[in-house]
């Protein structure tokens, strides 16, 4: 009895180990099998799309190192030259090059990702971090006024802060640089285009008087662009793969990225505190517990309109109204009423972030070509010699300082912009989206919910069906039919153009393109018209303008030529 009584469990034990165990690890096999390579090869509705990469159908290992490496955009561009609009870059992961197909994800309200939580300034997000599309648009509102193309061209606070930031501090630096005694090497304008573009949007967030005086403080500048670039150095751990950065944290107490790049965020986050602080300062203590002076009145500015803070006072006023109305039951309740200081400062210092980069590229970008193509540079400057004449702003040539509406009318003008921010585009990367839970319709493609999808102003502004030569700069593609100065245009069909202005994606498009595009636009249009109505640049060394897709470390040394 007792030997019977011990061979039960051994025997249940033995086929455990001879039949069940076997089967289970079968059935697991069996099971991985038709999910990691029989699925995705040949089941899924994505199978049909054609791979970026033999392993993309099974595996993100090959996209993740393409953007490790900082290749996305040559790799995408010629996955898209060689296998349509459609591709697959990964088990979930798609990108488009057909403006068509743009207009269905991004005009169609397809919500970002947690992508762009990064984003997030002060653990609190932003307009841009917000995923929900409702919050979103909510955020977009308060602030969408200030920045439209109505609003600035008549502003008295941008144009006079344009005037003082360009006549008072740029010209200076820019006149200095062609005395006789000068370092023949020239000037490196990179840095100083930076540094134009933070005194822009700083002046027109906290006003001239609390923004930044970055053009004439080189060595805080400097300091500041390192920091900044030492940011860069984390993106990818945190926008491609956020688990295991966190599962690093929680786990091993460590990071994927080097612990400065944390130190740099703070003490940029303390930065921008400082210059909220000085602003709400000026304003008069105004208060955001709700027992706020109200609405600000814009008359408190009429004898100096360059230190309204305009884009502060926007948010304020709107954020106040939110919460006055709908309080506990706002949809920004948990994430902006509930901390309001911290909400606006997050907002402010993303546009801070999102507008001196991209412009100062964008400038850089702009008096490198004007530079290289002295014919375009030519025919600039007679555009503008001629406002000159026509607007009778001659004799001191200091004053010369044309209004944006008049700026906005100059066809070459906008022309060599146009083509450099196509050429060029400061933000070419991809901007990915998810197809919502419905799933939908890309092209001939059944797209299922959850998948990540992305199109990105590099391929779409090479792509030669809408742009001949497309890797050539060529402003006079961007000419209207009958202007005198396009030699090119002796069809009349202007089809091209509209296609080309429909591909033109430097701002993206719908709901969650760039709030800053028209002050981007004006901001290089004053910088433009300001120096080739009074200098001719010349290249002196651009090795530093490689092709790079990596953290921005562009220089650019110009030789400013003063007009005889
Ligand atoms: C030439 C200059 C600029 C370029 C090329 C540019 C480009 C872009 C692009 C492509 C996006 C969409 C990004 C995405 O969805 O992933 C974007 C969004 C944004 N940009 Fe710009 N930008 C420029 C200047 C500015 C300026 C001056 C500001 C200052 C306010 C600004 C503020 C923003 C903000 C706040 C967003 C987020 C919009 C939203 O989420 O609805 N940008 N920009």
């Amino acid at each position: 009895m007792e030997s019977s009584g011990s061979a039960l469990p051994s025997a249940a034990s033995s086929s455990f180990t001879t039949f069940v165990l076997p089967i289970a690890a079968l059935t697991v096999a069996i099971y991985s099998f038709y999910r990691l390579l029989v699925y995705p090869l040949y089941l899924s509705p994505l199978s049909r799309i054609p791979n970026a990469h033999w392993s993309s159908a099974i595996s993100p290992l090959w996209i993740l190192y393409v953007r490790y490496t900082d290749n996305e955009n040559d790799a995408l561009l010629d996955a898209h030259q060689k296998l349509g609009p459609v591709v697959r870059l990964g088990p979930s992961d798609l990108s488009i090059n057909s403006i068509d197909h743009v207009k269905t994800v991004y005009g169609g309200g397809f919500e970002r990702t947690d992508w762009y939580s990064m984003f997030d300034n002060y653990g609190v997000p932003c307009m841009f971090s917000t995923v929900p599309s409702k919050e979103h648009a909510l955020r977009k509102r308060m602030i969408s006024n200030v920045y439209s193309k109505s609003f600035m061209q008549s502003s008295p606070a941008a144009r006079r802060q344009a005037r003082a930031i360009l006549l008072g501090r740029l010209l200076p630096l820019l006149t200095a640089s062609t005395a006789a005694d000068q370092d023949p090497q020239g000037l490196e304008v990179a840095s100083l285009f930076m540094a134009t573009s933070m005194d822009f949007i700083s002046a027109y967030i906290y006003g001239l008087r609390c923004g930044t005086d970055f053009l004439r403080n080189a060595a805080y500048r400097e300091h500041w662009l390192q920091l900044y670039l030492n940011r860069h150095g984390a993106s990818f751990y945190l926008q491609e793969v956020p688990s295991i950065t966190r599962l690093m944290r929680a786990v091993l107490r460590t990071s994927p990225y080097p612990q400065w790049v944390d130190w740099a965020t703070q003490e940029l986050s303390e930065w921008n505190t400082a210059l909220y602080n000085k602003a709400m300062a000026f304003l008069g203590n105004v208060k955001m517990d709700g027992n706020s002076t109200g609405t600000f009145n814009r008359g408190h500015f009429a004898e100096s309109p360059e230190d309204e803070p305009v884009v502060l006072q926007s948010l304020l006023t709107n954020l106040e109204r939110e919460t006055a109305t709908h309080g506990t039951d706002s949809l920004l309740y948990a994430t902006a009423i509930k901390q309001p200081e911290l909400a606006v400062q997050s907002e402010l210092f993303d546009h801070i972030l999102a507008g001196q980069e991209t412009t100062g590229l964008g400038l850089t970008s702009l008096a490198w070509k004007l530079s290289l193509h002295q014919n375009a540079q030519d025919a600039l400057r007679e555009e503008l010699l001629q406002l000159k004449k026509q607007t009778q702003q001659g004799g001191d040539d200091t004053e010369f300082f044309p209004t944006a509406k008049e700026l906005d009318a100059l066809p070459v003008l906008q022309a060599v912009i146009m083509e450099t921010l196509r050429l060029d585009a400061p933000i070419e990367t991809p901007q990915p989206r998810q197809i919502p839970p419905s799933g939908c319709r890309i092209g001939p493609y059944e797209v299922p919910g959850g998948v990540r999808i992305a199109s990105q102003a590099h391929t779409l502004h090479r792509d030669e069906s809408v742009f001949p030569q497309a890797d050539e700069w060529h402003y006079a593609r961007w000419l209207p039919l009958s202007s005198p100065t396009d030699d090119d245009n002796d069809d009349n069909d202007d089809a091209p153009r509209r296609a080309q202005a429909r591909q033109f994606w430097a701002f993206s498009s719908g709901g969650r393109m760039c709030i800053g595009s028209n002050f981007a636009i004006q901001e290089m249009k004053e910088v433009a018209a300001m120096i080739y109505s009074r200098f001719q640049t010349h290249v002196v060394d651009d090795s530093g303008m490689e092709p790079d897709e990596g953290p921005v470390s562009e220089q650019l040394y110009l030789r400013f030529a003063p007009l005889t």
